[in-house]
């Protein structure tokens, strides 16, 4: 009998997505001959009275490695967990479609969406995706190639402007818990504070970088990444969604970062929130690489029959873990990481305050 294998993307997208579905359905079709169906917006094509699913022939997954998004939709909404009625629909209908078994790409909420219904019995393969490249034991996530350059992209036009004005300017980048989009695209941008969730900022310490540089006639380019917090504050917070299991949205640092810097600085300030452009667009050749990589890995879980496994990138290496062990809280940027002490030695402030 044919093998049947459903693909779903779930929670927020991010360039590379459409990769790992060509690579897992083109890797199933050709090694197995397997269908693949295709379900739509995530988890919510399952939830509905009646599934939503397409059939991914080869045609349809052809010509996809380079755009952005995902062809299937998504929902960071479709909770199938929900409650009795809703969970034993999408089981039913995971049967009803014949499904031997679904390869679900998604962050933290999705692969814990994949855990409860693995543990109903559905038998499942996990691919990680995170822009903010934080999900733990997974060293590289495809898309934050992608978020680095295009955030690099902006600081360098955004260097040319502060330059002509003389100003300050601040570039707010995603990454809710992690770092590394701000770290690294504000070392590829040469910005010379960065400020991140994992290091409080001291305001003054900001503002003595600014002030002295505006001394020398110097502009000065803040990357701030969307999390950081000023020492005893809080992060900017710019909505609160009760109804969800991740409340915060986060954003607007940079403006609460401007503000407090104006009276301090001779010059004026400028902020830019990046936002969503950062998830945008076609992804850079190492993410369709890492991401056709991904996809291949989990096709061969799903062969070897390894349900309730995640794939993950572990020194440079693919391997995979329990789901029930994986995206459980956030890989932050450790404190004695690399970047970290380069950074600090070429003179670039991570806001902390001088020593003694
Ligand atoms: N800790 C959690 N436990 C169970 N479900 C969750 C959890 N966090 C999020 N979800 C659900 O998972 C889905 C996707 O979550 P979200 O965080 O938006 O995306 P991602 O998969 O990128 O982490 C949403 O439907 C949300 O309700
Ligand atoms: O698309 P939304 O719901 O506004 O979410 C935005 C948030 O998602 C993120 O892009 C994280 O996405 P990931 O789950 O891919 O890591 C954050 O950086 C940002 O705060
Ligand atoms: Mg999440």
């Amino acid at each position: 009998m044919t093998r049947r294998i459903g693909i779903l993307t779930g929670g927020g997208d991010c360039p590379g997505l459409n990769a790992v579905i060509r690579a897992v359905a083109k890797s199933l079709m050709r090694q197995c001959g397997a269908e693949v169906v295709g379900i739509e917006d995530g988890f919510a094509g399952l939830m509905e009275a009646s599934p939503r699913v397409r059939p991914l022939a080869w045609e349809a997954v052809s010509g996809i490695l380079m755009r952005g998004g995902t062809i299937l939709g998504t929902s960071n909404r479709a909770n199938p967990l929900q409650d009795e009625a809703t969970t034993a629909r999408v089981l039913r209908h995971a049967q009803a479609l014949q499904l031997e078994g679904l390869v679900v790409i998604g962050g933290d909420g999705t692969m814990a969406l994949a855990h409860g219904l693995a543990q109903r019995g559905l038998r499942v393969v996990g691919v990680p995706k995170t822009i903010d490249n934080d999900i733990p034991g997974c060293e590289r996530s495809f898309g934050f190639d992608t978020a680095v350059a295009t955030v690099t992209e902006a600081i360098e036009r955004l260097q040319t402007t502060a330059e002509s004005h003389g100003r300050v300017m601040i570039v707010e980048t995603m990454g809710r818990w992690a770092g590394w989009i701000a770290l690294e695209a504000g070392l590829a941008g040469a910005a010379d504070v960065i400020l991140l969730p994992e290091i409080a900022f001291d305001v003054e310490a900001v503002a003595a970088v600014c002030r002295a540089r505006a001394q020398r006639r110097r502009h000065t380019l803040v990357c701030i990444g969307e999390g950081a917090r000023p020492a005893g504050g809080e992060p900017a917070v710019q909505a609160v969604h009760a109804d969800r299991p991740e409340p915060l949205r986060l954003g607007g640092v940079a403006h609460v970062l401007a503000a407090a810097l104006q009276p301090r600085v001779p010059v004026e300030v400028r902020a830019t929130v990046l936002g969503h452009v950062q998830r945008g667009g076609s992804p850079t050749p190492f993410d369709r690489v890492l991401a056709t990589q991904y996809g291949n890995e989990a096709a061969q879980l799903v062969m070897a029959g390894a349900w309730g496994r995640m794939v993950t990138l572990q020194q440079g290496r693919l391997s995979s873990v329990a789901l029930a062990d994986a995206a459980h809280g956030n890989r932050q940027v450790p404190l004695d990481h690399p970047l970290l002490r380069a950074a600090r030695q070429i003179g670039v402030s991570l806001g902390e305050p001088a020593a003694g």
